[in-house]
């Protein structure tokens, strides 16, 4: 008999076919959490979880008793109450690596973006603004030869430095849970606190995961300690920013500009104050959100959910 499985995003088919070959499937394009609905029911004895973004927390384990393996499709997992999975015995999984690359383009793409208010000048063109091209109101900011501060120099973190070395020619500054010496030599990094980071940089790029010590880890003191001409670029999380001090933070010209990719609420609701900021270039939460990656996220989770119903270690599991 095939081990049951839960897929609660919307899959690529193919990779949908691979799953079904291997489990008895139930699919859903979003999770649905009210009593009695085809999910909920689904869930009382589904052995694996697959899809992204859901809360996956004590109350939701009670509703799941057979589950044996959370494969989310996405690399944070900060949707995954780790402790109280593992507790459980059940084993959790993401989808490192394969997003590197197409994250860094985003997330540099958005630095660029910011700098030179590209998304602010394109709607000076559209709006008939273009009247004269000696005008400083379309002047932004150069990028190349700065300095770019990154917290958090993992796998996303790596390549953003790299495009930022080679590509732009710009000395690289970094904060992280542990220095990297190979990092350090191969771009040229140099190891700084995390106040150090925030006084020099030109643009300051936060790429950790979301854990219990970086939530909120950038808040009005350290909006403060940044250049007036900094701008603050977030790729990783929402709440590791207090977000209403980078709103005061941007109204207040206490830094330049932001480019965001994330939030604390997402879909950012109508009426946000972010909406209203010109100095902020704000992306719905695409780092990873091309065709190919999404394609070969989709195929890492599948693989491990397999792996984890066949008894295998998955290739990606989470260490508690
Ligand atoms: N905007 C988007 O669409 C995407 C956002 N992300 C976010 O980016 C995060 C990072 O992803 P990866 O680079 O793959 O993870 P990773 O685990 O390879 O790198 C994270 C780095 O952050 C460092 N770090 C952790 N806690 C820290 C702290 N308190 N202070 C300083 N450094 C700290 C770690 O030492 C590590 O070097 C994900 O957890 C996710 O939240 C990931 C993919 C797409
Ligand atoms: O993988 C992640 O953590 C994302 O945010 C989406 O790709």
């Amino acid at each position: 008999m095939k081990p049951k499985a839960l897929v609660y995003s919307k899959l690529p088919e193919e990779v949908l076919e691979y799953v079904r070959e291997h489990c008895e499937t139930s699919s859903f394009d979003a999770p649905d959490n009210t009593p009695g609905s085809p999910f909920t029911e689904a869930l009382k004895d589904a052995e694996g979880l697959l899809g992204a973004g859901l809360k996956v927390d004590a109350a939701f384990l009670d509703r799941a008793p057979q589950l044996k393996i959370v494969s989310n499709i996405s690399v944070g997992y900060d949707n995954l109450i780790i402790p109280e999975i593992s507790r459980r015995g059940i084993m959790a999984t993401n989808t490192p690596g394969v997003l590197n690359d197409t994250v860094a383009d985003t997330i540099f793409g958005l630095l660029v973006a910011t700098a030179r208010r590209m998304p602010e000048l394109d709607r000076y063109v559209r709006n008939g603004q273009w009247k004269d091209s000696r005008d400083d109101v379309q002047f932004g900011l150069d990028v190349h030869h700065k300095t770019l501060g990154i917290i958090g120099l993992g796998g996303i973190g790596e390549k953003i430095v790299q495009r930022a070395r080679f590509g732009f020619d710009m000395d690289i500054i970094y904060h992280n849970r542990s220095r990297n010496p190979k990092l350090e030599e191969q771009y040229g990094a140099v190891y700084r606190t995390l106040d150090e980071l925030l006084v020099e940089a030109d643009f300051v790029c936060l790429m950790t995961p979301l854990t219990p010590e970086t939530r909120g880890m950038i808040g009005e003191r350290e909006f403060k300690l940044m250049k007036k001409s900094a701008i603050f670029i977030n790729g990783s999380r929402g709440a590791t920013v207090d977000e209403e001090a980078l709103i005061e933070a941007l109204h207040s010209g206490t830094i330049w500009a932001a480019g965001l990719d994330v939030y604390v609420q997402e879909p950012l609701p109508d009426n946000h104050p972010l909406l209203s900021l010109d100095n902020a270039v704000l992306l719905p939460h695409i780092g990873s959100a091309t065709r190919e990656t999404r394609l070969e996220m989709a195929w890492t989770a599948a693989r491990n959910l397999v792996a984890g119903l066949e008894g295998k270690t998955p290739p990606n599991l989470i260490q508690a």
